[in-house]
């Protein structure tokens, strides 16, 4: 593997996307590719497994929604998987609070591996579906990337935060479909077009507030 192309790779991305990175930072985010990288082999975690597509399609697209979340402290990550968007996040912003769930154990083990090999204090795992999850105190947003329409997202993890609280969903085209089903209970406040560098293809955050 080539790891200075990657760094230069990642490097330019996040400036592109206006990401201040320390180069500790930017040295986590590799490692976590590496890992990545490692684990794939044997539990099949990602379908992108070159490692510059691995950046630009899961490094820089997670950190992509950074300059859209504002003063979140907490954010909980439903169906992360292998720790996406949420390790990246808690690596880019280390005084947020991310807190990593999916209901596989296989995903969770590895994210548990992950936090602890990258020393990321400011991540949790929890390994539990999603709508059985309960937390000590609401979180002020959830986000998900690739976990389910914008209504079964709202159903399954509205009880994670306060009326107020955010749910942030990252998708691909612009979701029309999706936004004339949104239930009673949230309301839209944005869709932000995405520009993730090396992507082609359209990218979006959808921002709700509970109600
Ligand atoms: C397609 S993967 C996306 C993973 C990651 N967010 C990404 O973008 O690479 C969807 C993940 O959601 C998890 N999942 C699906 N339904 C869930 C539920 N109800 N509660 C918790 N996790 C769930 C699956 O185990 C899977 O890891």
């Amino acid at each position: 593997m080539n790891v200075a192309s990657l760094e230069d790779t990642l490097h330019l991305g996040a400036a592109e996307l206006g990401v201040a990175l320390l180069s500790s930072q930017e040295a986590k985010l590799i490692a976590y590719l590496e890992l990545l990288l490692k684990w794939n082999k044997v539990y099949n975690l990602t379908a992108v497994r070159e490692p510059q597509a691995m950046v630009t399609q899961h490094l820089l697209d997670s950190l992509s929604v950074l300059p859209h979340l504002g003063e979140v402290a907490t954010l909980v990550d439903v169906g992360a998987g292998a720790g996406l968007p949420g390790i990246p996040l808690a690596i880019a912003r280390p005084q947020l609070k991310v807190v990593l769930a999916d209901a596989s154990h296989k995903k969770t083990s590895f994210m548990q591996q992950a936090l602890l090999e990258l020393a990321l204090p400011n991540a949790s795992v929890r390994c539990e579906r999603v709508e059985r999850l309960r937390l000590s105190a609401p979180a002020d947003a959830v986000i998900c990337r690739a976990f389910a329409d914008l209504k079964e997202f709202a159903r399954l993890a509205r009880h994670l935060v306060a009326p107020g609280g955010r749910l942030l969903a990252m998708k691909g085209l612009y979701p029309h479909e999706e936004l004339l089903q949104l239930p009673p209970e949230v309301v839209l406040r944005d869709v932000i077009p995405l520009r993730v560098p090396g992507l082609a293809a359209q990218r979006h955050l959808v921002v709700m507030e509970v109600r």
